[in-house]
């Protein structure tokens, strides 16, 4: 039985390809989809029917599905980690330049000039040109939050720009250590980050933690004239803190990804529209590692990038069936699903069992005609969530 994927926002040709070649169709009923397959769309709220088996965000962030639901009905959620941080990045020096001269209402000025005579312009710009000056990033102290994919390319490039970095991140993992540059000076608190930075870019996930992250407290811990650049996301940040410390100090630009109505007009708020990975080659990037990994989790049950459970990969062996289920991480359940199979007589000649947090998954092959409602006898046993027969 061929698969299929209800797929939301516009997702790169390129990902969308990598499903045909494995003849998974897209479609547009999330009725009888096996997975879903998104961007920013918001899935809270969403009631999936019980043919959804696994959800990827083409992208880094989950926030916009409801992952701990998700875990208890033993659907599988996974995301893009890295594949478009490089266009963030890029993105986020871009707001260092625009919030250090008057590059924007430089232009601005410029175009906005109906003045037909060259030389009288030219007169015009040199003199009005001061308006516009501004500062260098040479020499300048950038305070990164979150040193994960974003945070440490961001880093790489100030620390060539001249800038001094200092590094925030009380949940790094080792992989995110190795990635970073050695002259990244690790701070304890944020406050410490805050009160000696010229600039601060946020880069952590939207989780209950960092929720209101920078906020009316921790603002007047801000050095004097810094900028603050939220590439994140909006939850983030106290954006009503934020334009009251705008207004009497101490900071003076903020630079987001997040526009509000409060925004409009403000020259000292710069608020782009959700952009950051907005280039092709992130699309790309995100699309085709999201539908890699859903084909291999709906054809192999192998799972790569899930942020709700365990990474696992066995090579398929010929003239097996595969059969994945998930459970709770309780003691007893594999136990109980292998008593069944011996029960039913089935030869396991492989199987994989690993955890991640509360919920385990499981891959056994066996030898044999494997009858399809064994689905339904593992289905019955206490505190499995999910089960395939691939
Ligand atoms: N604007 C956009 O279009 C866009 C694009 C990509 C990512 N994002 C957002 O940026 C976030 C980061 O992306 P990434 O690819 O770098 O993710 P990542 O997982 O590689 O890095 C996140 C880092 O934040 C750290 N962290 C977690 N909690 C923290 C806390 N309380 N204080 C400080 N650090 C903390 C983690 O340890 C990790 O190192 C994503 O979760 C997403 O919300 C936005
Ligand atoms: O799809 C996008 O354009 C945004 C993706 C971004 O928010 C992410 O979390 O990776």
């Amino acid at each position: 039985m061929g698969f299929s994927i209800k797929t939301y926002n516009q997702i790169a040709e390129r990902g969308l390809a990598r499903l045909a070649q494995q003849d998974i169709l897209c479609v547009e009923s999330l009725d009888r989809a096996d997975a879903i397959l998104l961007r920013s769309e918001k899935l809270h709220g969403v009631d999936f029917p019980p043919s959804v088996r696994a959800i990827a965000r083409a992208g880094a962030g989950v926030n916009n599905i409801p992952v701990e639901l998700c875990s208890a009905r033993g659907i599988a959620v996974f995301n893009t980690p890295g594949a478009n941080a490089n266009a963030v990045k890029e993105l986020v020096i871009c707001s260092l330049l625009l919030s250090s001269r008057g590059i924007l209402p430089g232009i601005q000025f410029a175009r906005e000039q109906a003045v037909d005579d060259r030389a009288a312009l030219h007169a015009l710009m040199e003199k009005q040109k001061k308006q516009f000056a501004g500062n260098e990033l040479f020499g300048k102290t950038l305070g990164i939050v979150g040193l994960g994919a974003i945070g440490s390319m961001v880093a790489e490039v100030a620390l060539g720009l001249g800038m001094k970095v200092v590094g925030y991140d009380p949940a790094l993992s080792v992989e995110a250590a190795w990635r970073l540059p050695n002259q990244v000076e690790r701070m304890e608190g944020l406050n410490n980050l805050l009160s000696v930075s010229d600039y601060v870019t946020l880069h952590v996930p939207a989780i209950e933690a960092t929720l209101n992250l920078i906020n009316a407290d921790n603002l007047p811990a801000f050095k004097p004239g810094a900028v603050l650049v939220n590439f994140a996301r909006e939850a983030i940040v106290d954006y009503k803190a934020v334009l009251n410390a705008l207004d009497s100090g101490p900071i003076r630009h903020y630079i987001c990804d997040f526009p509000e109505p409060a925004f409009r007009n403000r020259q000292d708020v710069t608020a782009m529209p959700h952009i950051g990975a907005s280039t092709q080659e992130a699309e790309e990037n995100c699309a085709v590692m999201a539908a890699e990994q859903l084909a291999d989790y709906l054809l192999n049950g192998n799972i790569k990038n899930a942020v709700n459970l365990p990474e696992v990969s066995m090579p398929r062996v010929p003239n097996t069936r595969r059969l994945t289920f998930i459970n709770d991480n309780v003691a007893g359940v594999l136990g109980q699903v292998l008593s069944v199979l011996a029960e039913q007589s089935f030869n396991v000649v492989d199987m994989m069992n690993k955890s991640h947090g509360d919920v385990a998954y499981n891959i056994i092959d066996m030898e044999g005609d494997v009858p399809e409602n064994i689905e339904f006898l593992i289905g019955q046993i206490e505190h499995v969530t999910s089960v395939r027969l691939i």
